[in-house]
Order: C-alpha cells, then sequence, then structure tokens
C-alpha cells in the first residue's frame, strides 16, 4: 500500500473534455496526484463554446464535500466554474466546516466564447464569501478587473490590481498574463501582501488554448497537494502548462484543448 497526495476540484463539467472538472482530473493523474471532483454545473460544451448549462443544487454540492470530506479528506483544492451565489455560499460553509486551508480559488467567469460560467450577481459572493477563505486566487486579466473594477493596461497596474485583490482575503494573488496581447511573453504577477514574483514564459502562437486557466489552476492544486510552497508550485505548474499549450491538440473546430500528457514528450516527439 502505498501513500499518495490527494486533490479536491469543486468545478463545473465540460463534455468535451478540454477544461473544467475534465481538465482537473487530467493534470492532477498527470502530476501523479490522486484526483476526486464535486460536480458544480454539467455544460453541453465542445471547442466551438459551450451550447448549455445544468447548474446542480448546492445542496448536491454539499452532500458531494460532505462524502469526501468524511470520508478520504483531501491534501489541497480547487476551485472552478461555481456558477452562482447559491453554490458559492454552499462552497465556503463547507471550507469552513472542513477548516480547508490550500484553498486556490481560479475566479472563472466567461468561457472562451463569451458564454456566462459566472452570474454577473455571484461576483460579489465570490469576493465577500470566497476569496478571505482562499491560500491563492488565479484570475486571468479580464476577471481580475472585475475583481477589482479596475482597468489592467501596464505592468503597474496588474501591480495595483493585486494589491487591491489581496486586500480582498487571499494569503497569495496570481494574475496571469495569458490576456497580455501584443507581448511575446505569458508573464504572471504573484504578491502575497508584501513581494511580488514574476513567471515568464514564451508566448505560443495558437488557437489551441481551450482550458488553460483550468490546468494551470490544477497543476497549481497538484503541486501544493504534494507539499510545495505557493512559489514553487507555481514555478512548476508554468512549466507544464506551457508544455500543454505548445504541444496543444487538434481536435475539433474551434479552439483545441491543451496537451496535459505534454510534459513527458522529449523535443523530437512533441509536433
Ligand atoms: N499563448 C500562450 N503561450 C504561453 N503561455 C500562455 C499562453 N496563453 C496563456 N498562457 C499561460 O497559461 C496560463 C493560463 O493563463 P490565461 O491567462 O490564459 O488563463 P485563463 O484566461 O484563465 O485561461 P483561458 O484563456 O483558457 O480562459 C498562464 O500561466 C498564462 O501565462
Ligand atoms: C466547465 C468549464 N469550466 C471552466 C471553463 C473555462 O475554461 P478555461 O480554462 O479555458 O478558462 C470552461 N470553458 N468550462
Amino acid at each position: 500500500m502505498k501513500n499518495v497526495s490527494k486533490a479536491l476540484t469543486i468545478a463545473g463539467s465540460d463534455s468535451g473534455g478540454g477544461a473544467g472538472i475534465q481538465a482537473d482530473l487530467k493534470t492532477f493523474q498527470e502530476l501523479n496526484v490522486y484526483g476526486m471532483s464535486v460536480l458544480t454545473a454539467v455544460t453541453a460544451q465542445n471547442t466551438l463554446g459551450v451550447q448549455a448549462v445544468y447548474p446542480m443544487t448546492p445542496e448536491a454540492v454539499r452532500r458531494q464535500i460532505d462524502s469526501i470530506a468524511q470520508d478520504m479528506g483531501t491534501d489541497a483544492l480547487k476551485t472552478g466554474m461555481l456558477f452562482s451565489a447559491e453554490i458559492i455560499a454552499a462552497v465556503a460553509e463547507k471550507i469552513r466546516q472542513y477548516q480547508w486551508e490550500k484553498v486556490v480559488v481560479d475566479p472563472v467567469m466567461v468561457a472562451k466564447g463569451g458564454e456566462t460560467l459566472l452570474e454577473r450577481e455571484a461576483v460579489d459572493s465570490l469576493k465577500n464569501d470566497l476569496l478571505p477563505l482562499a491560500c491563492l486566487v488565479t484570475p486571468n486579466i479580464p476577471e481580475a478587473e472585475v475583481l477589482t473594477e479596475m482597468s489592467i493596461q501596464t505592468m503597474e497596474d496588474k501591480k495595483a490590481a493585486c494589491q487591491k485583490l489581496h486586500r480582498l482575503g487571499p494569503k497569495w494573488v496570481l494574475i496571469k498574463g495569458g490576456h497580455d496581447r501584443g507581448d511575446d511573453q505569458a508573464t504572471d504577477i504573484l504578491f502575497d501582501g508584501k513581494e511580488f514574483f514574476t513567471f515568464q514564459s514564451k508566448r505560443i502562437p495558437t488557437k489551441n488554448t481551450h482550458g488553460t486557466g483550468c490546468t494551470f489552476s490544477a497543476a497549481i492544486t497538484a503541486e501544493l497537494a504534494k507539499g510545495a510552497e505557493v512559489p514553487d508550485a507555481v514555478s512548476a505548474a508554468k512549466k507544464f502548462i506551457a508544455a500543454a499549450i505548445e504541444n496543444g491538440i487538434k481536435i475539433g473546430k474551434g479552439h483545441g484543448p491543451t496537451n496535459h500528457w505534454a510534459h513527458r514528450l522529449k523535443g523530437d516527439e512533441s509536433n
């Protein structure tokens, strides 16, 4: 019998398998962590977009969390698509009840095609109920703009947004640079209330980026589950996502998914 680190994702299902729960579980598996899942919503989704959303009841979310907590427990968890204020309240209540601390909040708001994955009126619950419980929050630039109500154009803006987000309660803030158009680097900034850390990789020109945010936050969560400190977890996850994007998969007619097993490929096998 072997002891293994465990990670939990509380997120929506992507029937196309590139984002959401599916991306998270694939990532946990690749990083040698036992993956568990709590479904918040089922989406009918493919590489072209989200065709329908069917949220779970808050009670169904609570019961799934109880089942995991009362038997296996978890070493770290992430949240993804939470959809409504009621589901956020249920998740926050359970995180408090089980005193979970390694909590990564990926504040998913819209899908690539613009479809709503978080109701507009749930943004305040995300800020007030969930962010104070987060070890790390990982917004992309548009999400950071909604959460801080400021426009983010420059590096100085990114740093000011980190400071503003940190005041909402998370221990660490990571603003991702995937949406930084016109920059040849994908630069993410991490902040702990005192110090800024920068993580950079070459921007890969590709349309196969479906699920990058989910995969990245799942990789961070897996590293935290194994005992890494936050900056080391982000650094390892950045390498994982860069390889996954570089070797993105040509599947479907729209934005193809990232390649979760790319970290296993050698240079000559990558194409
Ligand atoms: N084209 C790219 N080349 C290299 N790295 C990228 C690229 N796009 C995103 N990244 C990196 O991938 C991670 C996820 O960032 P991103 O800002 O895209 O998240 P997201 O917007 O939540 O994801 P999505 O775009 O799938 O919604 C970050 O580390 C970011 O720097
Ligand atoms: C169920 C679900 N959750 C999240 C996303 C966002 O995906 P991304 O990781 O590309 O931001 C998605 N498209 N579907």
